[in-house]
């Protein structure tokens, strides 16, 4: 197989993908990257974050289509939202084919069923989690896709000996919308898909990389000095609320930043000491317009961090606050727990990006011991 790149939407996503792209098979050549589109793409496997969720359609599809007219050798995989946020109809329109789109994602409980995400077996559209979002929840997977051609792969034939010839038989064109509630599903899904563009989330890229062959293990990371460590938690998801307050718990120093503050440049006086303190971490007050606020929050957060380590949920504040450090691409390191994935940056900071609504209630505290275990009370 030629080298692969993973298209993403955002950048816990995308790191999330080169997370998956790490496990046995896909390190065929060291290390994996993600690049902060439109810095440039390095060899090798490597994951490129669009930074597209929020962009109109057209805008999204000129953006893949460049893209992939540059990378035309390289074997794509698209990775998508797995609570279906953004826009899909760009994305399966820029692939030009059949495409086989899987957003399962089972180890965090999304799945599909009858051609409906679930989360934890509820319907999407039953549940919170697009309240932020400025458009309902669609009921099915292809309610997502207005204007589409699409036709659904019940469980029964992904499971079925008949599922490579049943794909074969699909019009080109369409999009093939699949159910699947576990990580052997879309094993079935990848090794049947020849000739489909591949729509999914990063368990289908983790399905990808499962079916190469495998490669060399990567050279064990040299021991380094721990830093101070800066917590910034951009999320409105609650259950990043939850964890906060686990943190809080631990001893962990928070400080509270008014939105209305970062909004009107007046929030650094909250965060001198973030660079010096071993152990800040950041908490949104209020309420304001998303977009502009975690670019500000992103202006903010890199004028007071110095050389400290990163830990950047959800997926737009981590790449707001890279672009204002002006961070080009990443280099993955690790994943902590999944999701929240450790990478380098080229100047040597590590930090560690999830995306908002993933993690139990101690998923904060799990990630700062990682970074360093002495920076909080209590046994691990
Ligand atoms: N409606 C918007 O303006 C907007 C902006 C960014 C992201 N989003 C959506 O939110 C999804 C979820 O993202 P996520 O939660 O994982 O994190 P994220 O970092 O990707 O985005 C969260 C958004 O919520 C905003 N936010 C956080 N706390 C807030 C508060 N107290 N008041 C008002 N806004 C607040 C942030 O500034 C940020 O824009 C994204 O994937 C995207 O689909 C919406
Ligand atoms: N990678 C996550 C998923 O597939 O669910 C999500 O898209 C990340 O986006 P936020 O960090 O904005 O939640």
């Amino acid at each position: 197989m030629t080298d692969l790149l993973v298209l993403a939407d955002d950048l816990s996503g995308a790191a999330e993908s080169a997370a998956a792209l790490r496990v046995r098979g896909s390190r065929r050549y060291g290390p994996v990257h993600v690049a902060l589109w439109p810095a440039p793409v390095p060899p090798g496997d490597v994951v490129i974050d669009l930074h597209s969720r929020h962009l109109p359609a057209a805008d999204v599809e000129h953006r893949l289509t460049d893209v992939l007219h540059h990378h035309r050798s390289r074997t794509v995989v698209t990775k998508v939202d797995s609570l279906l946020r953004g826009n899909l109809v760009p994305v399966v329109r820029a692939a030009r084919k059949t495409v086989l789109l899987a957003p399962a994602l089972p180890v965090a409980g999304r799945t599909v069923r009858d051609g409906r995400l679930l989360v934890e077996g509820r319907p999407l559209a039953t549940t919170a989690a697009w309240a932020i979002e400025d458009r309902p929840a669609p009921d099915t997977v292809a309610d997502a896709l207005p204007g589409v051609p699409t036709t659904t792969l019940p469980l029964d034939l992904v499971r079925s000996k008949d599922l490579a010839t049943h794909l074969v038989r699909i019009d080109d064109g369409t999009v093939v919308i699949c159910d699947a509630e576990t990580d052997d599903d879309l094993d079935r899904l990848v090794t049947a898909a020849s000739g489909c563009a591949l729509v999914g989330s990063a368990a289908l890229v983790a399905a990808v990389a499962r079916a190469l062959p495998a490669g060399t293990p990567e050279e064990p990371e040299l021991p380094r000095d721990a830093r101070s460590v800066v917590v910034v938690v951009g999320t409105a998801e609650p259950v990043a609320q939850q964890q906060l307050r686990e943190l809080e718990r631990a001893g962990a120093p928070v400080v509270d930043l008014p939105c209305t503050d970062v909004l009107d440049g007046t929030a650094a006086t909250h965060l001198t000491n973030a660079a010096r303190n071993p152990l800040t971490v950041v908490r949104l007050t209020g309420r304001a317009e998303g977009r502009s606020l975690s670019r500000a929050l992103g202006r903010v957060v890199a004028d007071a961090v110095g050389p400290a380590d990163l830990v950047l949920t959800g997926g737009e504040t981590a790449r707001q606050v890279l672009d204002a450090l002006g961070v080009p691409s990443l280099r993955v390191v690790g994943q902590i727990e999944h999701g929240a994935v450790r990478s380098e940056t080229p100047d040597g900071r590590h930090v560690v990006t999830r995306p908002g609504s993933f993690g139990a209630p101690d998923s904060l505290l799990t990630i700062v011991r990682a970074l360093n275990p002495d920076l909080l009370r209590g046994t691990p």
